[in-house]
């Protein structure tokens, strides 16, 4: 702690989960927070984000500057149905419409963070900041050393450095089995295009403006959702890995025509598979990646004042649109918290109340999501590509996500936090 009392927070990692927890944490006077991202610029791979309903829940629980960034950086309505399935040789049927109450948002990605990072002071963002050591103590501030040989002195180290990031090896262990990110069983591959060329190659049985749609086929699924003001569509090609797809030490692979043909051969009926290739090859530069997820399960998030959030803590595959949902879910708990953190001494019973309000669901949701990826590829056992029966499986596996009492949650961590902080 500074002579002038004030709390000195880093994060290390300026991603989604970064920036929400930088933003949220401007609302406390007695906090100093400081973002270290490790690229040139602050940036987001990728196009949209959906952000469902708990994530919209956490931007409102969070409240302050972040209450409306979803707006601001054009999310659009994912309006009406979530599924619409094309499944076996031949169906085309619908499973499921969500109510308007269970709709989520997409967003283009790069805006919402622009957005989130924004009211952050320059002086608090710092790029070109690769961690690549820590030394932390019980009894001085924890000491953050940079690949460019400068140092920070931080009372709090949040890791939200992502899936390969240094802050989980370092609370872990490099030896420790969960530290890795595994390989999960599956691949995608992303194509955006404007509206009128996605009307164009789909035609009005396969696309509709501003809907999320999905095909569960025999081994893959496809998906298009709108965002960035309703003008591009987002399209995913993902499904079960092949044995010849990948090599082990390959973490992309580009794909052509012949490539993406060879890897969703037979997932799709016909008139389906045409368009999903014309789709996908409107991307110039496709390329398949396989989905990584921490398969196994972290011990803990956190170890004395340091503690990691995000994808650094529960990575997942994308099934069920959660990782930056559950990313803004640790971030109420994370402000909540620190809000209350008066003295440094306090900052591990901080941490061990985070970990103890989020470690168990967002496991759950990291295994779930994979589950539900079998499903969605039509290879659920016992399940198969009977669409009455994956009708009856997917809500229950949204459900528990999307209808989670996040105030009851922050208060839950905030009774935990003062059972364990003791006096100030
Ligand atoms: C294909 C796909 C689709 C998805 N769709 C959805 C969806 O619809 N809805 C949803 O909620 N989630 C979705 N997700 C998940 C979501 O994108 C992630 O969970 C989220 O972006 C993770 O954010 P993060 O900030 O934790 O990690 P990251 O975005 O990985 O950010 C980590 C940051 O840390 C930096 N960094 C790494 N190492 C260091 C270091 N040593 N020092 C300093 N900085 C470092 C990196 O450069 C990076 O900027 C999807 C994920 C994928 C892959």
């Amino acid at each position: 702690m500074s002579a002038n009392g004030v709390i000195e927070v880093a994060i290390i990692g300026g991603g989604l989960a970064g920036a929400a927890l930088a933003n949220a944490l401007l609302k406390h006077r007695h906090i100093n927070v400081n973002i270290f991202e490790s690229a040139p610029e602050f940036s987001e791979r990728g196009a949209a984000v959906g952000i469902d309903l708990n994530a919209q829940g956490a931007f409102a629980e969070i409240g302050g500057a972040v209450t409306d960034v979803v707006e601001r950086a054009g999310g659009v309505a994912m309006d009406s149905s979530r599924m619409v399935m094309g499944a076996g040789p031949n169906a085309l049927e619908k499973i499921f419409d969500l109510e308007p109450e269970q709709r989520g948002k997409a967003v283009h990605r790069a805006a919402l963070l622009a957005e989130l990072l924004k009211p952050i002071d320059e002086t608090q963002k710092h790029t070109s900041k690769r961690v690549c050591q820590i030394e932390d103590s019980d009894s001085s501030r924890a000491v953050i050393r940079f690949e460019d040989g400068t140092q920070f002195h931080a009372d709090a180290v949040i890791g939200a450095d992502g899936v390969r990031g240094y802050v989980r090896t370092h609370i872990l262990g490099k030896d420790h089995p969960a530290t890795p990110a595994q390989r999960s069983d599956f691949w995608d591959a992303r194509s955006l295009v404007t509206v009128e060329k996605a009307k164009e190659i789909l035609g009005n049985d396969y696309f509709a403006e501003q809907r999320q749609y999905g095909y569960v086929g025999d081994g893959g699924f496809f998906l298009h959702d709108g965002h960035d003001d309703g003008k591009m569509v987002q399209f995913v090609v993902s499904g079960v890995s092949r044995n010849e797809i990948w090599a082990e030490d390959e973490w992309s692979k580009k794909l052509d025509r012949e490539a993406l043909e060879k890897n969703i051969e037979g997932w799709f009926i016909p008139s389906l598979h045409e368009r999903v290739v014309e789709v996908m090859l409107q991307n110039p530069d496709l390329k398949a990646f396989p989905q990584t997820h921490h398969a196994i399960d972290a011990p803990t998030y956190a170890k004395g004042a340091l503690c990691i959030m995000g994808d650094a803590a529960h990575c997942m595959t994308p099934w069920q649109g959660s990782g930056a949902a559950q990313a803004l879910e640790d971030t109420v708990i994370l402000e909540a918290v620190l809000g209350r953190v008066k003295n440094p001494k306090q900052i591990p019973a901080a941490f061990t109340a985070y970990d103890k309000a989020r470690r168990a669901r967002t496991q759950k949701i990291v295994h779930s999501s994979a589950g539900t990826g079998v499903i969605l590829c039509g290879r659920g056992e016992d399940i198969g590509l009977d669409l009455a029966k994956i009708q009856g499986f997917l809500p229950e596996r949204w459900n528990f996500i999307y209808k989670h009492n996040q105030a009851e949650s922050k208060k839950a961590a905030l009774a935990d936090f003062e059972k364990l902080s003791g006096p100030n």
